[in-house]
């Protein structure tokens, strides 16, 4: 097996470790408010997912997969500082995460762009809620450097609407990486798209990591996404109370190509196992909400 346990890695929580996930816990409150009282449908507590460790060393690439529904999501979602933990904590160079920081980059599936703004704008706005002081001329300079990066040299001045899809994802990385985060975290990135224009944004991505070697955490469904573009592979169980199962270190050299990184010996063997795992799960879910 090429993987090791989450509770393997807690066990050597190194000090080198960027994000450090320690023993989380998130309870989503159920409803208590009068109106459920008086008609007796106060719904229990939810416990989405349930002491979770991890360390995370920098200019790692993770991907995180696991049955729909399990809080891959909302994993993600407490480490961008969009929502509380309940217990444990998270540590960002060993400071506990309390909120949403420049320090940390979000790339959405919905590309969550303000539609009134261009590119240029959109980039923009980003940059200067970050840095408010930065000067102008650094501003434009950047927007144009990250314009470029992701290929959208030319559509400076288009709004969202007037874009593909494609190059409407190409804008939320762009701003995204704009803001010279930390650490980059993609919520199913190329979700909404379709198999071609996923497979060149995959491409493009892996390019910008060679070139950056940013820490990037991003949610995947896709197997074949996750092996081409990851370090390492969280495997998460299905909820409720949700944990990791194993994680899978991937060892093919870098730059990877997608023509080629098939023969690589390990490949079929990582595949399987993530198949299995996402099989063995799904189908419980299944069970589950049959039974
Ligand atoms: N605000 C909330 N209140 C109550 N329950 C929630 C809330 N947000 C998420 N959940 C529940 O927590 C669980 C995990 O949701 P989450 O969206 O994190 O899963 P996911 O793995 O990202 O799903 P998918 O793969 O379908 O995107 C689900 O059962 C979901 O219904």
């Amino acid at each position: 097996m090429n993987g090791f346990t989450p509770t393997d890695q807690a066990d050597q929580a190194s000090a080198s470790a960027q994000l450090s996930i320690r023993n989380v816990t998130k309870v989503f409150p159920g409803k208590t408010g009068l109106v459920n009282k008086l008609t007796g449908k106060t719904s229990r507590d939810f416990v989405a997912i349930e002491d979770i460790s991890l360390e995370i060393e920098p200019n790692t690439f993770v991907t995180i997969i696991g049955p729909s529904g399990c809080g891959k999501s909302t994993l993600l979602g407490m480490i961008a500082g969009l929502m509380p933990v309940t217990m444990g904590q998270i540590l960002l160079n060993g400071q506990p995460i309390v909120g949403p920081g420049p320090d940390r980059g979000m790339v959405f599936q919905n590309y969550a762009l303000m539609p009134w703004m261009t590119v240029e704008e959109n980039i923009r706005f980003a940059i200067e809620t970050v840095t408010p002081k930065m000067s102008p001329k650094r501003c434009d300079r950047i927007i144009k450097e990250h314009i470029q990066l992701v290929g959208l040299s030319g559509a400076e001045r288009k709004h969202p609407h007037e874009l593909s899809g494609g190059m409407r994802q190409r804008v939320g990385i762009a701003r995204a990486l704009a803001i010279n985060p930390q650490i980059l975290l993609m919520d199913e990135p190329f979700g909404a798209l379709d198999a071609l224009t996923r497979g060149f944004l995959q491409d493009e991505i892996e390019r910008i990591w060679e070139q950056q070697r940013k820490t990037v955490i991003m949610i995947t469904h896709s197997i074949e996404e996750a092996l081409l573009l990851s370090d390492r592979i969280v495997m998460m169980t299905r909820g409720p109370a949700a944990r990791v199962d194993e994680i899978l270190e991937v060892p093919f050299p870098r730059p990877r190509n997608r023509e080629t990184i098939d023969q690589h010996p390990a490949y079929h063997d990582l595949k399987a196992e993530m198949e299995s795992h996402l099989f063995r799960e799904t189908r419980a879910v299944e069970a589950a909400r049959i039974g």
